[in-house]
Formats: structure tokens, sequence, C-alpha cells
């Protein structure tokens, strides 16, 4: 297991798996998985396995969107892939994601689906984490984040910009709104956002920073795209305990991969 930056055990923060993420652990790297079928998925997680990589992110959305997966269905697709990158990775803790189409993600779907879908998926024990939305409806969330909080199952809390970057006080407010919804033991909070310009940058790891000043929780303050790339190689810096990396293709715009970030931080 990963300790601290001193090689000390894990005091603070939160654990995915046998995976600490806080301000006293190295930077963990997710890589994501999205294929948009169960080969696809296993072919990604196969990758993984050769590769510097902590945490897989499992981006069920693609799977399920391409299957056109219905209410009824959803479920046991889901499953299905969980099951099949666990059976290829079993030694990476998954985080499951369904990244909706509201927040850039591929599968359009209601509230209670999706909240519906995400309590399944934490009861069935198939992920080390889920991935939660703090833009859904908030009956939604909350139900999720009970349900999460009985089986003992860590979240990210996830809040997406595809289009631009809100001022660094709405951002910071976005972070800490997230750090009042699970306590810092079992929760990230985590926020991307896609900059214009060169300040946008600077006001995302601002708000990253003062955020890891004020907050216990774990975090990830992403900017996206070419020009935020700074952000994810250098979020350590500011912030940041994790980063997405990857072994096949990119889940969002500007990820470094795997192999290229581990060598910048020297593991
Ligand atoms: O929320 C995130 C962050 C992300 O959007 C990124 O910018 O790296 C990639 C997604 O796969 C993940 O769910």
């Amino acid at each position: 297991m990963r300790g601290n930056i001193d090689g000390d055990p894990m005091t603070t923060g939160v654990m995915i798996g046998n995976v600490p993420l806080g301000a006293e652990h190295e930077t963990a790297i997710i890589a994501p998985v999205l294929g948009s079928t169960l080969d696809e998925l296993k072919a990604e997680a196969h990758a993984a396995l050769d590769a510097p990589v902590d945490i897989l992110e499992v981006r069920l959305d693609h799977v399920l969107a391409a299957s056109q997966a219905s209410p009824a269905t959803a479920k046991e697709r889901a499953y299905a892939a969980l099951q099949g990158v666990s059976e290829v990775a079993s030694s990476l803790p998954l985080l499951a994601t369904i990244r909706t189409a509201r927040e850039g993600g591929e599968w359009d779907v209601s509230d209670d689906v999706y909240a519906e879908l995400l309590c399944s998926i934490t009861s069935s024990g198939l992920a080390h984490a889920i991935d939660v939305e703090v833009a859904r409806h908030p009956a939604a969330i909350s139900v999720i984040l009970d349900t999460a909080e009985k089986s003992g199952l860590p979240v990210v809390l996830s809040r997406h910009f595809f289009d631009a970057t809100p001022t660094r006080e709405e951002m910071l407010a976005m972070l800490e709104y997230m750090a009042t919804l699970a306590p810092a033991d079992r929760a990230v909070a985590k926020l991307a956002v896609m900059p214009h310009t060169p300040e946008d940058v600077l006001a995302l790891l601002g708000a990253g920073l003062e955020a890891r000043n004020r907050l216990e929780h774990a975090l990830m303050a992403i900017a996206m795209g070419r020009l935020g790339r700074v952000s994810r190689l250098a979020g350590g810096v500011f912030g940041s305990d994790a980063c997405f990396a990857t072994v096949g293709p990119e889940s969002a715009p500007g990820q470094p991969s795997a192999r290229a970030l581990a060598a910048l931080l020297e593991r």
C-alpha cells in the first residue's frame, strides 16, 4: 500500500480500496476505462495492469449509452461491466462513475434512475467508491449519500463545467459545499472546468489551493484541455490529491498518459 509522502502509515484522508487519498499522501493516478462494450472495457483494464495506475475509474455511462440501456436493463449492464473489469484487474480498486450527459458524459438519464442505479451499485459491493454528481436533484444526492454511508463506501463528489470556468470564489464555494455533504474520511471533492485563458487556470489553481488550506477533504481541482494541462501535471502542488491519466482513450480533454505522469512524479 502507498504510505504518505514521508513513508508513514496513513493518518488522514480517505481510502479508496487500499489507496489513501489526502494532503499527506502522494498524488494517486486514476485511469479511466470507457469502453462501449465489455470486451473493450476488459482490454483497457488489461492495459492498466502494466501501467503505473492506482485506481481504475469505470466510466459506466459509455457502456450504458452504447447498449441503449433502459432503467430495467441498466443495473445488469453496469454490474457486468464492473465484474468484467474486476476480473481482469482484481488488484486495482474500482471507482464507478456514471457521467451523465448534462455533465459531459454519455448517458442521458433522469435523477431517479441515476440515484437508483448508484444505490444498487453501492450495495452490490462491486465498486470501491462511487462518483456522485452534486448538481443532481438534492433528493437524489441525499439517497445516494445515505446508502453510501450505510455501506461504508467512499464517494467522489463531482461537478463539471465543460464550457467555462466559474470565478475563483464560486469554485471555492463549490468545493466547500461538497465538503458539507460527507465527512473527510469518506469523500473526495472534485471540480473540473474548461479554461479559456491562463487567468482561468490560475483561478482554478487558486481555488484548489485555498480549499486545501480550509478543508480536510481530499480534493481534485482540474482545468481541462491543453491550456489546463498544467493543473493535471502540477495538481499536487496546488491541493489535488489525485490525477486522471490514460491507459487508453482519454475521458476528458488534456489528460496525460499514466506513464508520462508517473515519470514526472518520479514514481
Ligand atoms: O470527473 C472526472 C474528471 C475528468 O472529467 C477529467 O477532467 O479528468 C475525467 C472523468 O472521467 C472523471 O469522471
